[in-house]
């Protein structure tokens, strides 16, 4: 139900802001769902045999009714002079009726109802927060990666098919879940979406009142009360009497002229009158992480590819082997590819083998849970949207395979894992991201490891546990930098300056999953212990910011 604007001016706004969901923040979990449908879909089969059944039965019936009454009508009083016909016909009218009705008020559907009924306790179904936490996956997926309206809702990407062809109906879902978080950007551009689908579909899967009370809404919600108030003249034209839309035509009516008194008021001709643009991105969620409009701009350019380090930069950077990390290395050497110089960011190429990424997978998968923030003030930890993925974490003494990963990142970066964390499994499912956040803690944050005694993050190492057919990437705005994926490899950058102050370049943040999953392990690495492998700086860097 969409609100009324009453004549007051009061907007009854029911927007009810989603909880965060759970489902949709993995695609493991989604993996699931599909097992949920694959039994609904068995079910709903048997659902409709059944019901056919029962029709043709019924159908039987019918014909034989017919065939007999056509016969008798032919010539009734030789029809029932037979008192083999008379007894049948009374037969037909009374106990064969009474099968019929029987079999008419039988009502086919209660069993697989109830089949549904006690799959929910065993099978996993979506709920309606997940049903939002997947529309809004597809609008940042949207915004991220400048993907069309029109494009995407005829299943087109980057000019190849993405996925099915999408509905009035779906796209007007779209429409409404943006509504529902108080998203009229995304709101005005899919139900427009929706209307111009209405036009060329047979079957009609959303009408065109609905599209156009949400479309008038939204769009006065972005400052256009002219379009607003076409939009509820043409809805009314169709449903004289729709009470929502009489009330907000007075509304509307009403702003019009206040708009009109005060531009005379202030002696103007209108002339220089801006018009509004419906299609103006508004900030949309309320607790969206903070982060200027520069550094949003560098990280969607970098999510599609669009920026790289200067050549002048790049062309300083070399593929090496590394062995002096550890002596096991001598025997061993690492593939080291350098990204970046300072900070000095690296990869790794072929550090953890297929058969310990499915382990690890096979650890963490049932032990998910949706990904947190700590709330630096009151050191809670929480959900955020700035944050979608779920994650595990899993320790060495579980399994000698944790363990091995632990040693290898000890030989890879030469420090010691005494005070690392414990391996933090990721998973990212569609528009899963991680928006640019530091991994070391700042200085209003300094109570984040304080209870372990360990220091801050030194470094990060980030193991890539799957390719990512689009999006994902790992990316450094202020250093116009990003690491695609790529399973097997890991990326590994000091968090820290050498004085132990926080390196603020090394901001980073998760593109949005566009297709396929992508797993990640992070091993993060604290700086108690390091002291003989990582000696202090003496100079400060003016970069530098104490912890
Ligand atoms: O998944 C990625 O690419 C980065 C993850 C990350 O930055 C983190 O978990 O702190
Ligand atoms: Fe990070």
């Amino acid at each position: 139900m969409l609100p009324v604007l009453v004549a007051t001016g009061i907007t009854l706004l029911l927007l009810q802001p989603p909880v965060d969901g759970e489902l949709f923040t993995a695609l493991a979990d989604m993996e699931e769902l599909l097992e949920t449908e694959a039994v609904l879909i068995t079910n709903l089969d048997s659902y409709v045999q059944a019901q056919e059944e029962k029709l043709m039965q019924l159908r039987r019936k019918v014909h034989e009714y017919r065939r007999e009454h056509t016969e008798a009508a032919r010539d009734v009083s030789a029809y029932l002079s037979n008192p083999v016909n008379a007894f049948l016909l009374t037969k037909r009218l009374t106990t064969d009726w009474r099968y019929v009705e029987n079999l008419m008020t039988y009502e086919v559907g209660k069993e697989f109802l109830e089949n549904v009924t006690s799959f929910r306790s065993v099978l996993k179904f979506p709920s309606d927060e997940d049903l939002n936490g997947a529309a809004v996956a597809l609008m940042r997926l949207q915004d991220t990666y400048n993907l069309d309206t029109a494009s995407l809702a005829r299943g087109m990407l980057n000019g190849v098919q993405y996925s099915t062809k999408l509905s009035a109906g779906d796209c007007f879902e779209l429409g409404r879940q943006s509504y529902l978080n108080g998203d009229y950007y995304h709101t005005v551009l899919w139900m427009r979406e929706a209307m111009d689908r209405l036009t060329s579909e047979v079957n009609r899967t959303a009408t065109k009142e609905d599209v156009l009370e949400y479309l008038a809404f939204s769009t006065f919600k972005q400052g256009n009360i002219q379009t607003a108030l076409s939009m509820t003249e043409e809805l009314l034209e169709l449903v004289p009497d729709h009470e929502r839309a009489v009330s907000n035509k007075a509304y509307y009516e009403k702003e019009l002229q206040k708009e009109a008194q005060q531009k005379i008021l202030r002696g103007d001709d209108g002339s220089e009158e801006v018009p509004i643009d419906t299609t103006t991105k508004i900030q949309k969620e309320a607790t969206a992480h903070v982060y200027d409009t520069s550094e949003r701009k560098l990280y969607e350019q970098l999510c599609r590819g669009e920026q790289q380090p200067p050549i002048e930069l790049r062309s300083q950077l070399v593929c090496r082997y590394t062995t002096n990390t550890s002596p096991f290395l001598r025997i061993g050497p690492l593939k080291l590819e350098e990204a970046y110089l300072r900070p000095y960011i690296v990869i790794y190429h072929e550090v953890m083998s297929d058969r310990e990424i499915e382990r690890i997978k096979q650890y963490a998968r049932p032990r998910f849970r949706r990904a947190t923030v700590q709330n630096y003030k009151t050191g809670e930890l929480e959900f955020a949207n700035y944050r979608i993925s779920k994650s595990a974490w899993l320790k060495d003494a579980e399994d000698e395979m944790i363990r091995t990963i632990s040693r290898r990142v000890e030989d890879m970066t030469g420090l010691t894992m005494e005070t690392a964390e414990e391996l933090q499994v990721v998973n990212y499912g569609i528009g899963g991201h991680y928006e640019p956040h530091f991994d070391f803690a700042r200085r209003e944050e300094r109570n984040a490891f304080k209870s372990l005694g360990t220091g801050n993050r030194i470094a990060t190492v980030l193991f890539y546990m799957s390719d990512v057919t689009q999006g994902g990437a790992t990316v450094f705005p202020s250093l116009h930098l990003a690491l695609w994926p790529r399973k097997g490899t890991a990326a590994f950058w000091f968090n820290l300056h050498a004085s132990g102050r926080g390196d603020y370049a090394t901001r980073h943040a998760a593109c949005p999953v566009l297709t396929g999953t992508k797993w990640v392990s992070n091993k993060w690495i604290h700086e108690r212990g390091q002291e003989f492998r990582r000696p202090c700086g003496l100079q400060l860097d003016h970069s530098e910011e104490e912890f």
